[in-house]
C-alpha cells in the first residue's frame, strides 16, 4: 500500500501546511533543493534519434553546445506577482537555467527569443510573467513556428502538424479528450475495467486468491512510479453510474431502469461551466428526453449532416446526499499534470473547493444550488458580494472538516490531506492508467487537467469529470493564492522534465517539484508506445550506444504478441469498440473560438470549443 508521510511546507503560499507524499517520495522539507545539480550528461542515444528527424532547426545549437554546462547562467528573475508562490522555486529554477543550452543562453543576451505564444486569456498573465521572467519574448502571431513554448486554450491542428518534437513545448495533449470529455472518460474507464478484470481472471496469483479475497481486494497493478503497487479500483467505486444517450441500447437501458425515486443529471459530453446540464427527476422529464433524443436521431438533416446535430450527452446518477459546508453543496477541483509525455511524468496537485451561494435543497429546481461551478454562481446578483465565500482553500476545507466532522464521523485528523488526498490520487492514477497507452505522446507535449471531485455525506469520494484547459482565473483571494503556484510549478516541471528527457538524464530528483506529487514515473515504461508518435521514432538498437550511468534507455519493444507492441485497430473509438455512427455521437461541434481551423484527424472539432474556460 502506498504510504503517506506528512510534513510541513513553510514556503507554501498559504503558510505552513501539511504536505502529503506517497511512499518513498520525500516531503518538501526533505527535497534536496540546495543539492548541486547533476552535471549535464552528454547527449544520449535516444536524443540522437529524436533530433535526427526534425526539420531545419534554425537556432538550435549543436548537441555538444547543448550539453555544455558553462558559462554560468544569468540570475533567474521571477515576476513580482509570483514571488510568493514561487519563492521556493528560485534556487531550483536557477539550477535549471544553468542547464539551458548554450545557444539559448546566448539568445537571451541578444534579445531574440526564445519566443512564447499564448492563445486565449486563461492564465495568460501568469504564463506570460513566468516566461518573461526567464527572459523569453512573447509573440502574438499564432502561425509562427519558431516558439519555444506555446500554451493554447484551443487546440488547433496546425500547432500539432508543425510541432517540433524535442525542441518545443506545447500545452495540451492533442487527444486529451480521452479523459476530458464525459464520453471519453466513461469509455476509457469502462474499457480499462474490462482489461483489468480480464487480467484478474487470468492472473495465477488472482486465481489463487479468488476464494479468500473479496473481488475488490488485492488486484495489484504495478506502476513504476511512486504510486504502486496498488489495489486496482473499480470504476463504480468512484464514478457515478453513467449511460451514453448516443448509443441506442444504452439509452434504452437507462429509460427502462429509471424510476421516480431517483435523480439523474444529464450533461453534454464536451461542454463546461454547467452549460446544457439539467436534472431528471420524474417520468415526464425522462419521457421528454426520450422523445427529443429520438427526434434528433431520426432527423434527416442530422443524418445528412451529423456534425450539425447537438452534442452527444450522458446521464449520470445524481449524488443526492452531498457533504455540505454550512449547508452548501461543494466540489473540489484538483489537478492532474502530465508534465512530460516521453517518458510520462504525471503528477497530482491540490486545487480548491467550490461552493454554491445558496443552501442545498435536493428538491429545488434552481440549478445554481445543484451545480457548484463558479460560472453558475456568477449568475447570481449576490455573487459580487459573496464571491469570496464560494471558493475555499484546501486548508480551509481541512479545518472545517476537522472541526465539524472529525469526532462525529470518526474521521482521522486532517482527513482532507490524508484519506481524501490519497483517494483523489488513486482515482487520478487509475484514470491515467486507463488512457496511458492511447494518449498521443511527443517530447514537448504537456497538459494540466482539472479534475472535479464530490464528497458525499458518508465521505465517499466521487469523480465527476476531468477538464482540459481548466480555469486559471484569479478573481477570488483563494484563487490568487492557489493558481499562480499551480501554473508556475506546471511550467517548471514541464521544462525540467523536457530538458532531462532530451538529455537522457534520469528524472529524479526533480529540482522544481514543490507541491505537485508524483503519480507516475514512466521512465521504466515500455516505449515507444502504440498510438504515440514514438512508433515512428525507434530508438537505436541497444548495442550501438552503451548506456551511460544515469541515462535512461528505452525498453526494447516487445515481440509481436506483446501487449505493448500491438497497435490499436484503426477506426476504433477510445473504448476500443467501433466508433458510434449514430447521430449525436461524439461529433464535431460548431462555434469554435480562436483561429478557425479544421481539426486534425486526431482532434474532434468539439475540442476547438470557444475559448471559454473549461471546468470553471
Ligand atoms: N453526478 C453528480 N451528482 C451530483 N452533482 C453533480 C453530478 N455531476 C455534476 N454535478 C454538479 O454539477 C456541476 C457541473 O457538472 P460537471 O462538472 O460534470 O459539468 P461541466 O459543465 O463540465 O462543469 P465544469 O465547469 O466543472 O467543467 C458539478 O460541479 C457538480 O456540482
Ligand atoms: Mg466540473
Ligand atoms: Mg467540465
Amino acid at each position: 500500500m502506498a504510504r503517506f508521510t506528512v510534513g510541513t511546507s513553510p514556503s507554501h503560499p498559504l503558510g505552513p501546511r501539511p504536505v502529503h507524499r506517497l511512499g518513498p517520495q520525500k516531503t518538501d522539507g526533505e527535497q534536496p533543493r540546495g543539492a548541486a545539480p547533476e552535471p549535464a550528461k552528454p547527449v544520449g542515444p535516444r536524443r540522437r534519434w529524436a533530433w535526427g528527424r526534425g526539420r531545419a532547426r534554425g537556432r538550435e545549437p549543436s548537441s555538444q553546445a547543448r550539453a555544455s554546462d558553462t558559462p554560468p547562467p544569468p540570475p533567474h528573475h521571477l515576476p513580482i506577482d509570483l514571488l510568493d508562490a514561487a519563492d521556493t522555486a528560485r534556487p531550483q529554477a536557477s539550477l535549471l537555467d544553468r542547464r539551458l543550452p548554450e545557444g539559448e543562453r546566448q539568445l537571451r543576451g541578444s534579445g531574440q527569443g526564445p519566443y512564447f505564444y499564448i492563445g486565449g486569456t486563461n492564465g495568460a498573465s501568469i504564463i506570460s510573467s513566468y516566461c518573461k521572467g526567464k527572459g523569453w519574448q512573447r509573440i502574438e502571431d499564432s502561425r509562427r513556428e519558431d516558439y519555444k513554448l506555446k500554451w493554447c486554450e484551443v487546440k488547433c491542428r496546425d500547432s500539432y502538424y508543425s510541432f517540433r518534437e524535442g525542441e518545443q513545448l506545447l500545452y495540451q495533449l492533442p487527444n486529451n479528450k480521452l479523459l476530458t470529455t464525459k464520453i471519453g472518460l466513461l469509455s476509457a474507464l469502462r474499457e480499462y475495467s474490462r482489461v483489468v478484470s480480464r487480467t484478474h481472471e487470468t492472473s495465477p496469483c488472482a486465481q489463487a486468491k479468488k476464494d479468500t479475497t473479496s473481488a475488490l481486494e488485492e488486484l495489484a497493478w504495478t506502476s513504476p512510479g511512486c504510486f504502486g503497487p496498488q489495489r486496482a479500483l473499480k470504476m463504480e467505486e468512484f464514478f457515478p453510474e453513467t449511460y451514453r444517450l448516443d448509443i441506442r441500447d444504452e439509452r434504452e437501458a437507462f429509460f427502462t431502469l429509471f424510476d421516480e425515486n431517483q435523480t439523474w443529471i444529464c450533461k453534454p459530453t464536451a461542454s463546461n461551466q454547467g452549460k446544457g446540464i439539467f436534472l431528471l427527476r420524474n417520468q415526464e422529464e425522462v419521457a421528454a428526453l426520450q422523445v427529443k433524443t429520438q427526434s434528433i436521431e431520426d432527423d434527416p438533416i442530422y443524418r445528412k449532416m451529423p456534425f450539425r446535430a447537438p452534442q452527444a450527452r450522458v446521464v449520470q446518477r445524481y449524488i443526492q446526499n452531498p457533504l455540505l459546508l454550512d449547508g452548501k453543496k461543494f466540489d473540489v477541483r484538483s489537478y492532474l499534470l502530465i508534465a512530460c509525455a516521453t517518458p510520462y511524468m504525471v503528477f497530482f496537485g491540490h486545487g480548491y473547493a467550490r461552493l454554491t451561494l445558496s443552501l442545498y435543497d435536493p428538491h429545488s429546481s434552481d440549478l445554481s444550488g445543484h451545480l457548484t461551478n463558479q460560472f453558475m454562481q456568477k449568475k447570481s446578483p449576490l455573487y459580487m458580494l459573496l464571491k469570496e465565500d464560494t471558493v475555499w482553500s484546501m486548508d480551509h476545507l481541512n479545518r472545517y472538516i476537522n472541526d465539524k466532522f472529525r469526532k462525529t464521523k470518526g474521521l482521522p485528523r486532517d482527513w482532507v490531506f490524508t484519506t481524501f488526498t490519497k483517494r483523489m490520487q488513486q482515482i487520478m492514477a487509475h484514470c491515467f492508467q486507463a488512457v496511458k497507452s492511447k494518449l498521443q505522446c511527443k517530447l514537448g507535449y504537456f497538459d494540466l487537467i482539472g479534475c472535479d471531485f464530490l464528497i458525499d455525506e458518508n465521505f465517499k469520494v466521487w469523480l465527476l469529470e476531468m477538464n482540459s484547459n481548466p480555469a486559471l482565473h484569479t478573481n477570488c483571494e483563494v484563487l490568487k493564492e492557489v493558481i499562480p503556484g499551480v501554473v508556475t510549478e506546471t511550467l517548471d516541471l514541464a521544462l525540467e522534465t523536457f530538458q532531462k528527457s532530451l538529455r537522457g538524464q534520469k528524472m529524479l530528483p526533480l529540482l522544481s517539484q514543490r507541491h505537485f506529487v508524483l503519480l507516475h514515473d514512466g521512465e521504466a515504461d515500455l516505449w515507444p508506445r502504440p498510438g504515440g508518435s514514438r512508433g515512428a521514432l525507434r530508438p537505436p538498437p541497444p548495442l550501438r550506444a552503451a548506456p551511460r550511468p544515469g541515462a535512461r534507455t528505452p525498453a526494447p519493444p516487445r515481440g509481436p504478441g506483446g501487449a505493448h507492441a500491438r497497435p490499436r485497430p484503426p477506426g476504433r473509438g477510445p473504448d476500443g469498440g467501433a466508433q458510434s455512427r449514430e447521430p449525436g455521437a461524439e461529433r464535431p461541434r460548431e462555434g469554435a473560438g480562436g483561429p478557425a481551423r479544421e481539426p486534425s484527424p486526431g482532434l474532434a472539432e468539439e475540442e476547438r470549443k470557444s475559448a471559454g474556460h473549461r471546468g470553471s
